[in-house]
């Protein structure tokens, strides 16, 4: 099996997805964590590894590859995984698939953006916060849950089918980082509080591991983040 280094940083929701696929399923890594708070990402030594200068990035015995998707596709493909993850029979894959590109211009789109503009650069980096652009992000973000809500858990135990599959790792990652900026996205929708508890129970302890620091992080940032959803 190739030696796989891991780039991360787990205040990322690409690399937490990552970090819980890789723990649950069996794939040994060596972790790098990259500070981006530190702005490690903009150094010369990483722009190397990965010219788009963000996390995850994994280096897979010389083979360097960014993009948390094509990492989990590749690693399902060449590693020995369990199928369900990213099933080799056409339409399931398929099925799957319909997520994973769904996802980016909607769930990742928006929970991502809604938290940069709310939490991450108002609150880190010291930016006025623009309330109208928030306000749309958050409405936006609304109608994507209720698109998870009642299209794709219509009748479903996880986003493409029974079983559990990179999609709802993926999906479970970024609809968990709004928290920080104190959004509950699982108030009034059943479907969705109910596949985070099948989900997060299935992830069990990778998932929590993953998510400590977030936690951490939304902790120490209460009081701010309180401060600033007072003027929303
Ligand atoms: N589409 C990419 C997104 C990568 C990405 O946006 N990474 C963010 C963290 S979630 C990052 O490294 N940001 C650092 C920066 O923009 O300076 C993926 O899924 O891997």
């Amino acid at each position: 099996m190739a030696k796989l280094t891991f780039y991360y940083n787990l205040l990322s929701q690409p690399s937490r997805a990552l970090y819980i696929f890789f723990k649950k399923a069996e794939v040994p890594f060596e972790k790098k964590v990259v500070d981006l708070m530190k702005g490690e990402q903009f150094t010369a030594e990483f722009e190397a590894i990965n010219p788009f200068k963000k996390v995850p990035v994994i280096n897979a015995n010389g083979f360097v590859l960014s993009e948390s998707i094509a990492i989990l596709r590749y690693i399902c493909r060449t590693y020995k995984v369990a199928d369900h993850w990213y099933p080799k029979d056409s339409v399931k894959q398929a099925q799957v698939d319909e997520y994973l590109e769904w996802q980016h211009t909607n769930t990742r789109a928006n929970c991502a953006l809604y938290c940069l503009h709310k939490v991450f650069w108002p609150v880190l980096y010291g930016k006025p916060l623009n309330e109208r652009r928030v306000a749309e992000l958050e409405k936006n973000m609304i109608t994507i849950l209720d698109l998870i809500e009642n299209v794709w858990l219509k009748n479903k135990m996880f986003l493409c089918g029974n079983e559990i599959s990179i999609s709802d790792i993926i999906a479970i990652c970024e609809i968990e980082q709004p928290r920080m900026a104190g959004f509950n996205p699982y108030a009034n929708r059943p479907n969705l509080t109910s596949w985070k508890m099948r989900t997060v129970k299935y992830l069990s302890p990778y998932y929590e591991e993953a998510n400590e620091i977030l936690e951490m992080y939304v902790a120490k940032h209460n009081k701010t983040i309180g401060k600033l959803n007072s003027h929303i």
